[in-house]
């Protein structure tokens, strides 16, 4: 499913990557800095491995002996980040038409059933809970009808009872959207409750 040899240069950055998995929810974990985010961003398109290849579930994003680099948007990847990232002069179902694509798989009104936010479709972003937030991230970046999810420490900054009302959400996204999900976390109990690999960076 996760088939990945990246060489990743940032700054004095330097490391070799390799994760080759057959689960199609792979958490990946490590210390600050041993480069989770830049494999999320080198998978999304955002940065450039200085050589390598990456393939997820059957699709290559990235062959630099071959000269394959898709751009960011023909990877079809939706990215949800630690802070839900949402646009602050848009209501909520502005933020959800944002980077909506002609629906092919994820349509409307099941991705905001999913997620439970139709009572919130008319709320201002700023008043929601860091919960609600995230809920709205990932309809958002599901309506761009993605082939494969990354989520960058999405709970780490919620309270403990947000987290608990959110991982449930997060769960039946795995469960019923089935795409390919590579997973961020520091928190091993989140691992479990969510992943079926974990990769740790060293
Ligand atoms: N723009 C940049 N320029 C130079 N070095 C960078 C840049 N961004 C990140 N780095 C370095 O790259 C390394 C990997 O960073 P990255 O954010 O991928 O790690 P991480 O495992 O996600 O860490 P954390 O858990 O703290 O978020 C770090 O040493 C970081 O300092």
């Amino acid at each position: 499913m996760l088939h990945i040899d990246i060489e990743l240069v940032r700054g004095g950055f330097r490391r070799q990557v390799r994760i080759d998995e057959s689960s199609r929810v792979v958490a990946l974990t490590g210390p600050s800095g041993a480069g989770k985010t830049s494999v999320l961003n080198a998978i999304a398109g955002l940065l450039r491995p200085r050589a390598g290849r990456i393939e997820i579930d059957g699709r290559v994003l990235f062959d630099h002996a071959a000269g394959v680099d898709l751009p960011p948007h023909r990877r079809r990847v939706g990215y949800v980040f630690q802070d839900a990232r949402l646009f602050p002069h848009m209501d909520v179902r502005a933020n959800l038409h944002y980077a909506r694509r002609a629906e092919e798989r994820f349509a409307f009104a099941p991705v905001v059933e999913l997620l439970g936010i139709g009572a919130l479709l008319d709320r201002r972003t700023a008043n929601l809970s860091g919960g609600e937030a995230q809920r709205v991230a990932i309809g958002r970046a599901l309506l761009s009808q993605p082939a494969l999810l990354l989520f960058d420490e999405p709970l780490s900054a919620l309270d403990p009872a947000r987290r608990e009302e959110l991982i449930p959400y997060l769960q039946r996204v795995r469960d019923e959207i089935r795409l390919p999900m590579l997973y961020v976390s520091h928190s091993l109990d989140d691992v479990r409750r969510l992943a079926g690999a974990v990769h740790r960076l060293a």
